[in-house]
């Protein structure tokens, strides 16, 4: 029958392949397989790879590159990262923006959480990462933009790469698909493409400034105009990840506001309630590595590629691996070894993994510090339930919620 011709599974249901494709999967959310597997000398997966050049923003940036390009670049843009004791105060000031103050203590204030932190966070990364001073018309550009998620569901994302969307002679069926079903994701194109253009004619580079590194780099053709191109829109995904981060923490503070108590009694253990929310509530669903021996164009060496995925959702709520996984539980990384032996991660693994990690640790562990203590001139109100986490999604762009708040 066509159904079983068209899907064959092998082993124990976690390898998967597509005959007629000649692509071989494996899937796991084993921790000891992927313990395994990560002593192999690995890198990101091509099925990854294009899924996100074709299907999403940034075609040309560091997500997307060959790892020598990868490895070199971020290696330059590790010493524009702000240093650990900057990142305090840009988590109060963004938390200041993002909950703006007014006069009556009575009155509730709501926002819709997409919206209000990526275009916060956007600004964030553009005056401490890229470091530029941003004129009015882009301020303004960014002021009345709207930020929706607009991913495809994974699975779709999958099928289009399996029947060959991905191909450049494809645009025009991908762009007529969008047209009927993904407007949202063609908005978003849209819009990062304006914003990169924005980014370039209407802000100030700082002096030695990511960004004037990045127009050095350029200018002495060390790398091309596109990736150029393609960093600037870095920031706008980047901001997309950690306003997903944001988001879930805060609404998850507000479902459970015993924890706003806890956190103001002893601030250290906002980094345990961060990392419960990655554990649930991961950016990226799933990730995908391949040997690194196995380059471009012959990625099907022995008729097979070996592409490894890791549903990092599935990981994450493992019931074999975690205790009561759907509870929302933050004390449970009070034991260290929990999270340890590929359990848990969040930001990847190996050379591949992500930059922002530590940047983006301090400031949500900071943000919730702040939110939580008397400093703050505001006070999350009590919502009845935990944010709602779809696994359908490559990359989860931040959700669409609302939270309130009033003044103290
Ligand atoms: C909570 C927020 C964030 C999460 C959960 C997150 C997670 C991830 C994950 C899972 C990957 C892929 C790792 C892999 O394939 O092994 C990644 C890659 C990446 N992330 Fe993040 N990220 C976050 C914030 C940021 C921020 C703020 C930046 C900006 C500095 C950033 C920059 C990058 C870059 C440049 C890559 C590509 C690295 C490469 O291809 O080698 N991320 N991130």
């Amino acid at each position: 029958m066509l159904k079983f011709n068209l899907f064959k599974w092998q082993g124990s249901g976690k390898v998967y392949t597509l005959p007629w494709l000649r692509n071989r999967l494996e899937y796991s959310s084993d921790p000891q397989r992927i313990g395994e597997y990560a002593k192999t000398s690995f890198t990101r997966s091509r099925f990854v790879m294009k899924m996100l050049t074709e299907f999403h923003l940034s075609k040309n940036s560091i997500v997307v590159s060959e790892d020598d390009h990868a490895m070199w670049l971020k290696r330059i843009s590790r010493a524009h990262m702000p240093a650990d004791e900057a990142i305090p105060l840009i988590a109060h000031d963004l938390m200041d923006h993002v909950f703006p103050t007014f006069e009556s203590h009575q009155e509730q204030q709501s926002f819709q959480v997409t919206d209000k932190l990526v275009r916060e966070i956007y600004r964030i990364m553009l005056d401490k990462m890229l470091k530029v001073n941003v004129l009015k018309p882009l301020d303004d550009y960014i002021e009345t933009t709207k930020f929706p998620h607009g991913s495809r569901p994974m699975v779709l994302e999958g099928l289009m790469y399996s029947l060959r969307l991905h191909m450049p002679f494809m645009r025009p069926v991908r762009y007529f698909l969008d047209c009927l079903f993904f407007k949202k994701s063609l908005y978003m194109k849209r819009v990062s493409s304006k914003l990169e253009q924005m980014v370039y004619d209407f802000s100030i580079p700082r002096p030695n400034s990511w960004f004037s590194t990045l127009v050095e780099l350029k200018e002495s053709g060390k790398i091309t105009r596109l990736q150029f191109r393609g960093e600037i829109t870095s920031m706008l995904v980047s901001s997309f990840s950690l306003a997903s981060a944001m988001g879930y923490a805060l609404l998850c503070l507000a479902a459970r506001p015993q924890y706003q108590r806890k956190i103001q009694e002893d601030p250290g253990f906002a980094k345990y309630f961060v990392m419960e929310v990655l554990r649930l509530y991961p950016p990226f669903r799933q990730f995908g590595y391949q040997q690194s021996d196995v380059t471009q164009g012959n990625d099907k060496a022995g008729g097979v590629s070996h592409e490894f995925m890791i549903p990092i959702f599935e990981l994450h709520r493992n019931s074999d691996i975690w205790e009561n996984p759907k509870k929302f539980y933050p004390e449970r990384f009070l034991q260290p070894e929990v999270a340890k032996g590929f359990k848990y991660m969040p930001f990847g693994m190996g050379k591949r993994s992500c930059p922002g990690r530590n940047f983006s640790m301090i400031l949500l562990t900071q943000a919730l510090q702040y939110v939580c203590s008397d400093k703050s001139p505001i006070h999350i109100i009590k919502r009845d339930t935990l944010p709602r986490g779809g696994s359908g999604r490559l990359l989860s762009f931040a959700i669409e919620d609302t939270i309130s708040y009033r003044m103290k």
